[in-house]
């Protein structure tokens, strides 16, 4: 099938295209690109004006359930719930029930993903066996599989000398280690932000430092093994100054940052205590926020992912303590980037299209998908203008636990292209 998207406004910064032209996939492929196109015999031509074509958005950090928690999300409903938010490419976290440590397990998941046929599923191996930081997973067995990138989310690696040997381990193969930096010993038992949160509400605090002494360790970990580190959903304003430091100095160190820590902040947990703003790493305070907003503008920041983390109602429709950690983040990711950030004039589309499909591509080491002749036609199509409330309905996923719940937000991806097929057509999954 031959698609050709008509007077779309055009954004690549990689072939240094940001203008209004047509686009034809044909073949799976970028055919043409161009003014004044003619639709080839057969093909079905799309009025595209008014809204922008970028690179099929990645999202390089998200928990699809599939195995063990089935009742949450599972690899066909996440990727349903990807492509409603316009991705063309998600990257899983491997705590899965069993845990994805092993090759079989990563092709579970590429199988599965193939018969959802919707996005394409890049799964991220654990580091060590079970998550549980006391032995090598099989890495080189995941790699030859189709492993993107490795890690123990939902955990750090708490032991020091496990790290450096998972580091030393993935720095033979071409492949990052993202890391959930957190010293459990620091936040047992916490709930919530340490200081102020804590305080007056008088529940056990999450303190920052939990995290950047595990950024700090890690990156000198990483400039002793020579392997790239990425920092997974950081929070705090020092974490994000131990990374600029870090990359200043040359180390391969990039970073992620969510959705719900770039707008969102501790404050916003009262009066409601809604336990869908119950995650981890904890919303931090309005000056961490501040700081990760200089750092999405800045650079310093590589990318933005959702930590898309789905939950059963019983999991969060409870007490704040015992509530599960986590929020959705899939289908208003981009949206909520529109509306506060590019649509205001923040953030130039440029910049979105590099944290939202260039840089995540390159730590991941896929295949950079460009708006040129003989690309892969992975590609999402935006209406800036659209305007939707976030409902239960609007969500397509399994699990509705969105800590943006009755927001009103502003843009969207209306249509989805991966290799050549259309995913997402007219704001409908295939
Ligand atoms: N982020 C969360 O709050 N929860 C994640 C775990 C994680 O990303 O560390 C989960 O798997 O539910
Ligand atoms: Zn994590
Ligand atoms: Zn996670």
């Amino acid at each position: 099938m031959a698609f050709l998207l008509r007077g779309a406004h055009a954004v690549d910064p990689q072939v240094d295209l940001d203008s209004v032209c047509d686009v034809l996939i044909d073949d799976g492929k970028v055919a043409a690109v161009g003014e004044g196109l003619e639709p080839p015999e057969g093909c079905e031509v799309i009025d595209a004006r008014g809204k922008y074509l970028v690179p099929g958005l990645v999202d390089m950090h998200v928990h699809f359930r599939d195995p063990g928690f089935e009742y949450k999300e599972t690899i066909e409903t996440g990727a349903r719930a990807a492509t409603h938010g316009g991705f063309t490419d998600v990257a899983t976290m491997p705590n899965t029930d069993p845990v994805t440590d092993t090759g079989a397990e990563i092709r579970y998941q590429l199988d599965h993903a193939r018969q959802a046929g919707l996005c394409h599923v890049r799964p991220i191996g654990a580091l060590t066996a079970g998550e549980k930081g006391e032995q090598l997973a099989e890495i080189g067995d995941m790699v030859m599989e189709g492993a993107c990138a490795f890690s123990d989310d939902g955990h750090g690696v708490q032991s020091a000398g496990m790290m450096r040997t998972c580091m030393e381990y993935v720095s033979q193969f071409d492949r990052v280690v993202s890391a959930h930096c957190e010293i459990e010993t620091l936040t047992t038992h916490g709930v919530i932000n340490e200081g102020k949160a804590s305080t007056r509400l008088g529940m056990f605090g999450w303190p920052a430092l939990g995290e950047e002494l595990e950024i700090y360790r890690d990156i000198e970990l990483c400039r002793l093994t020579g392997c790239p580190l990425h920092i997974a959903h950081i929070s705090t304003a020092k974490g994000l100054d131990l990374v600029r430091k870090a990359k200043a100095e040359g180390l391969p160190v990039t970073c992620e940052v969510t959705p719900h820590h770039l707008f969102l902040n501790e404050d916003d947990i009262t009066p409601a205590y809604d336990t869908n703003l119950k995650m981890n790493p904890p919303l931090r305070t309005p000056d961490d926020m501040a700081a990760l907003d200089e750092g999405i503008l800045d650079g310093s920041i590589d990318c933005v992912v959702t930590d898309h983390a789905p939950h059963a109602p019983h999991e969060k429709d409870c007490e704040w303590e015992i509530a599960f950690f986590g929020t959705v983040g899939l289908e208003t990711s981009l949206p909520l980037m529109l509306t506060k950030l590019v649509n205001p004039g923040r953030m130039s589309w440029k910049r979105l299209v590099e944290v939202m499909a260039v840089n995540p591509r390159q730590i991941l080491r896929l295949a950079p998908v460009r708006i040129e002749r003989g690309s892969a036609a992975d590609l999402t199509l935006i209406d800036p203008t659209a305007e939707f409330e976030v409902t239960p309905d609007y969500l397509v996923g399994k699990s509705k636990n969105s800590a943006f719940m009755g927001w009103h937000l502003t843009g969207q991806a209306t249509d989805v292209f991966v290799d050549g097929r259309r995913t997402l057509a007219d704001g409908v999954v295939a």
